[in-house]
């Protein structure tokens, strides 16, 4: 049976393209196996899925931490040993300081290794590797601006490899699932895997239009580590609004929302691309994490507004005006569709070397 090793971690951003690529594999049958923190959000997903998971004890680089280093290169060694023993055909990296040791330990013995990339820009570990990697597969083809020509023929633009449910998801299915009214608008307002306080803050502040719009049907992610200050600062809902930490659903509520206010993580653009919704982004400010050029991408094609973090309550009063506009949301939901992709996760599984004997 052929084995892939794939390495992934820290946030959904990261897990959730990792795993659809793994049930594509396991479809074709593959053995597929992970490799990740035992300290961050994939100990639990992984943990609970059907794959074997390894988690090893890697924190991100910092010369503040000099111990990062040598659990760096503590966990390279440990990852060596993973791959001798698991003696995969490939290995697949996601992106993210976590997936070093095992891809390192790709190289050192071997094997062929492949990268996948999220986001319009390369993240640290992605830019550290591609040069060595036998294909990068990138989600936007923005990224080839900051690539060199000599590595264009290793690279491979697939699009983001989504859950299943996204593709499988229907608007009027799911509308009827969640019993929304015919005349009712969804208004889903999400902060990414991990939530956002700026979004969620400006929400609080602008609550009054959530309750005088009896028509707008509010699905609100949190993010698990601010449910407790939002549930205890809502006062008053509207029967049929919907406020949790986490929706294990997202791509059925996704499919059923007229409007969304988000973050610009790079599954969430994807997300949204397939799925065609139209979307007010409110981008993560930190530089490092790139959501401002995911942003763009879709603000460059007429299909989103893109607000700064500072800005989180105009979004928001843009929401409430936009989900009353139905032909500014049809127009946008037009753009979306011109840049939708065929399954990435499908493609990548079909297009890495492991198949000859
Ligand atoms: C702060 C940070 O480091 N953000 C990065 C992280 O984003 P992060 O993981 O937050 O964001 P993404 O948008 O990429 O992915 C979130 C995923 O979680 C799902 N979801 C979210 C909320 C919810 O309630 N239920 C649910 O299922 C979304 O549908 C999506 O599939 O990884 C992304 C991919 O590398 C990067 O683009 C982001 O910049």
């Amino acid at each position: 049976m052929k084995k892939v090793i794939l390495t992934t971690g820290g946030t959904g951003g990261h897990i959730y393209p990792a795993i659809a690529v793994a049930d594509s594999l396991r479809e074709k049958g593959v053995e597929c196996s992970f490799v990740g923190t035992k300290h961050r959000m994939e100990k639990d997903i992984l943990g609970r899925s059907k794959y074997k998971f390894i988690g090893l004890d890697v924190i991100p680089l910092s010369i503040k931490k000099p111990l990062s280093f040598f659990k760096m290169f503590k966990s390279i060694i440990q990852a060596i040993f993973i791959v001798m023993r698991e003696r995969p055909e490939a290995v697949i990296g996601f992106g993210n300081y976590i997936s070093v040791p095992i891809l390192v330990a790709g190289l050192i013995l071997g094997k062929k290794v492949y990268l996948q990339e999220q986001n319009a820009n390369l993240g640290f570990a992605n830019k550290l590797l591609y040069r060595f990697a036998d294909k990068s597969f990138l989600a936007f083809e923005k990224t080839y601006d900051e690539l060199p020509i000599k590595y264009y023929r290793r690279l491979e633009v697939t699009g983001n490899p989504l859950r299943k449910e996204v593709y499988l998801a229907d608007r009027q299915t799911e509308r009827e699932k969640l019993k929304i009214e015919e005349d009712e608008k969804v208004l889903l307002i999400t902060g990414g895997s991990l939530g956002a306080k700026s979004i969620n803050d400006a929400l609080l502040k602008k609550w009054n239009l959530a309750l005088e719009d009896k028509k707008v049907r509010i699905y609100w992610a949190t993010g698990e580590g601010h449910f407790e200050e939002v549930n205890n600062k809502v006062k008053k809902y509207k029967a049929n609004d919907v406020i949790k930490p986490y929706f294990e659903n997202m791509p059925n509520i996704m499919a059923a929302a007229d409007l969304i206010v988000c973050r610009a993580g790079a599954l969430t653009i994807s997300e949204i691309i397939e799925l065609a919704v139209p979307a007010i982004l409110v981008p993560y400010q930190s530089i490092k994490v790139g959501q401002y050029e995911n942003a763009k991408i879709l603000e460059e094609a007429g299909a989103a507004f893109v607000h700064r973090n500072s800005e989180a309550e105009i979004a928001i009063d843009r929401a409430f005006d936009l989900i009353k506009d139905p032909k500014e949301m049809a127009r946008m939901k037009v753009q979306l569709k011109i840049m939708q992709k065929e399954n990435a996760a499908e493609r990548i599984a079909n297009d890495i070397d492991i198949w000859g004997n």
